[in-house]
Formats: structure tokens, C-alpha cells, sequence
């Protein structure tokens, strides 16, 4: 099965949002989803890692990891085990279901942080998309991109000094993410980037413009 063969074709949608760091996309995922709602539209809102039980306690193991931490190749095959079984328990069958799935990140951060920032490769992190998930993509992804000293800000608020294992690494590592999502968006059109450096209703207006075209439009 193909990535373009697992693109689902009934009238329910799964949507992704992806990006750095504190970009915004938990507030927007949330935001989408009432929005949604208003318009009679049941969504399911979940998040990567997690979304399951098992995929939570796979998110802690990477967030909070043991020791001196895992290598790249251990971290990705622990992200694409977590998304194996969300895609499984959770966002195929909500699909099947008929209900739209809203995702807070999903394969293209492990394209970006591990495949690209942490140097495994982006084909690696496919195959491993293809062997635990059936190359599941999502129909639309919405890459939130704003500047990291506004973005800096943002977490120094909501978070003061704390950061997990992941979120903690370097500004060359985070720098590097950003790059990724933005290379990887350049030639595929299922991606739009939207500048996250607005206020969360001018980008909720923006998220919008892009989810509009979708309702009720059969592909
Ligand atoms: N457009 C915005 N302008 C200013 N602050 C915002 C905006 N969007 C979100 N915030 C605030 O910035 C912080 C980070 O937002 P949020 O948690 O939605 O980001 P995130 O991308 O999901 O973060 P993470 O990558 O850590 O999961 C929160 O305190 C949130 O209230
Ligand atoms: C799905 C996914 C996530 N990550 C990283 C990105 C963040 O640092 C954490 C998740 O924390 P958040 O507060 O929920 O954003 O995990 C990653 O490196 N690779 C992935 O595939």
C-alpha cells in the first residue's frame, strides 16, 4: 500500500498539525476542533506520541528517558511503535467511523527531529512509517511557522525553565527542525505553512481558510 492508496476517501478527514516548538499547535488543534463542532462536524482530537495508553506510556519513556537517553535510531522506531498503535486503536477507527481526526503532530516530526535534525534520514523514517503504519498520511497538514525569539517567549511563559528531553535540545538542533518541516513542505501540496507569529485568532482564521475547502467535499 502507497501513501496516496491509504489516503482515506470517505467524506471524514485527517488533519495534522505540525511544527516547532511552542508554535501554537495545541491551541489551534483545540481551536479547529470547536470549530468543527459549530458546524456540526464530530472531530477527534488527539496528539503524537500518544493518543492510546500504550502510545502514552511510550511518550513518557521519550519525554522523561532513563539513563543518558536513547540514540536516534532507538528514538525513532520508539516514535513509530507509538504511532503504530495510535494509527491502530485510534485514528483508523475513528476514520471508519466517519468522524474527522485532528492531530497534534504526527509522521512529519519524526521526518523533521529525527529523520533531518537528527540526522537517521528521511527515507529511514518512511520505512518505518510504511512498516508501522501503512503509510498512513493525513489529507491535510498545517505547518505553524513563526520565529524562534517569539516562539522563546511563548515558552518561557507557559513553561518558566522546564523542558523535556526533546524540547530541551540545542537551538542548532531546533533550528534544524525548523528547516526540516520547511524543506519537507516545498513540492508537497497535502502541506500549507502558516505563519504561527500572529495572534492565535489571526491564526485561527488562517487554519480556517485552509480546513474551509475541505468541508463536505468528497475525494
Ligand atoms: N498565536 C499565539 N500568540 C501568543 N501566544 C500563543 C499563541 N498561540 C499559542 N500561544 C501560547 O503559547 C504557548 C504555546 O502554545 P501551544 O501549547 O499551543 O504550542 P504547541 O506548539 O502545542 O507547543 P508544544 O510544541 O510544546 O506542544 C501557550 O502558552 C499558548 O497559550
Ligand atoms: C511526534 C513526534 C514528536 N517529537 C517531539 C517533539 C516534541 O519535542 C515532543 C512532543 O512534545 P509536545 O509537547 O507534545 O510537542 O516530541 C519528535 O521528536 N518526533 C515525533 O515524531
Amino acid at each position: 500500500m502507497n501513501e496516496t492508496s491509504t489516503r482515506h476517501s470517505l467524506k471524514a478527514r485527517f488533519i495534522a498539525l505540525e511544527g516547532g516548538e511552542g508554535v501554537g499547535k495545541s491551541t489551534q488543534a483545540k481551536r479547529l476542533v470547536a470549530a468543527l463542532a459549530e458546524r456540526g462536524i464530530e472531530a477527534v482530537l488527539t496528539r503524537e506520541p500518544g493518543g492510546t495508553s500504550g502510545a502514552e506510556m511510550i511518550r513518557k519513556l521519550l519525554l522523561e528517558p532513563p539513563g543518558t537517553g536513547w540514540g536516534v535510531q532507538a528514538e525513532a522506531l520508539l516514535f513509530a511503535a507509538a504511532r503504530s498503535d495510535h494509527v491502530a486503536k485510534a485514528i483508523k477507527p475513528a476514520l471508519m467511523a466517519g468522524k474527522w481526526v485532528v492531530c497534534d503532530r504526527f509522521v512529519l516530526s519524526s521526518r523533521a527531529y529525527q529523520g533531518l535534525a537528527g540526522g537517521l534520514g528521511d527515507e529511514e523514517v518512511r520505512t518505518l512509517h510504511r512498516i508501522g503504519s501503512g503509510g498512513l498520511a493525513p489529507c491535510r497538514t498545517i505547518l505553524l511557522e513563526a520565529p524562534g525569539d517569539d516562539v522563546a517567549e511563548r515558552l518561557r511563559m507557559r513553561d518558566g525553565d522546564e523542558a523535556d528531553a526533546i524540547g530541551g535540545r540545542n537551538a542548532k538542533y531546533h533550528a534544524d527542525v525548523a528547516r526540516g518541516f520547511a524543506g519537507l513542505a516545498q513540492g508537497d501540496d497535502s502541506i500549507v505553512q502558516i505563519d504561527a507569529s500572529g495572534s492565535a485568532d489571526d491564526v485561527h482564521a488562517a487554519v480556517m481558510r485552509q480546513v474551509e475547502p475541505l468541508l463536505g467535499v468528497e475525494t
